[in-house]
């Protein structure tokens, strides 16, 4: 595995004596995320969920927000702007945010492992704007064009 990028972290006051965002196994892809605040999610309702943390990513990187597999299937709590998008320059708390899929009330308790986090490198883009595309074998085809959900022959 390639060495760990260093990305600075500050505890914010509600934050402290939680342990920090962590890996759960040497080749897990994402560090589980805490939860710093009690939350009662409600069936359909979503909330922006503390956990303490501002961080500085280096640049040329981001950190993306994902579901844990678990709360989904068993309990429908999602994420829904998932991957959330952490930019390098963001200085504020992080937040995750959650939604209630579920018949049932969902109750977060300070300290629960609640979504991950993955560092994934960023490239940004710039435009060249032109008159005419290159000609392409599927074109505008999409969205189903190629034989939506049926097998290949
Ligand atoms: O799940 C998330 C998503 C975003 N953020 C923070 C970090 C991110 O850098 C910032 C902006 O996120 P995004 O670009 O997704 O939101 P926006 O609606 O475009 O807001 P903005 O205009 O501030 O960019 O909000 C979180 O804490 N959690
Ligand atoms: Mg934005």
């Amino acid at each position: 595995m390639a060495e760990a990028v260093r990305v600075k972290l500050r505890r914010l006051p509600h934050g402290e004596g939680l342990a920090l965002p962590a890996y759960a196994t040497d080749g897990a892809a994402g560090m589980d995320v805490l939860s710093a605040e009690d939350v009662e999610l409600a069936p359909g309702a979503r909330a922006a969920v503390a956990t303490g943390l501002a961080l500085a990513i280096p640049s040329g990187y981001e950190i993306q927000v994902r579901p844990r597999s678990g709360l989904a299937l068993k309990h429908a709590i999602t994420v829904p702007n998932t991957p959330g998008t952490i930019d390098s320059d963001y200085r504020g708390e992080l937040k995750i945010i959650l939604i209630n899929h579920g018949h049932e009330s969902f109750a977060i308790a300070r300290g629960d492992r609640i979504a991950q986090l993955v560092l994934a490198p960023v490239v940004q883009a710039a435009w060249d704007e032109v008159e005419e595309l290159d000609e392409t074998v599927r074109g505008a085809g999409g969205f189903g064009s190629t034989g939506g959900h049926a097998k290949l022959a």
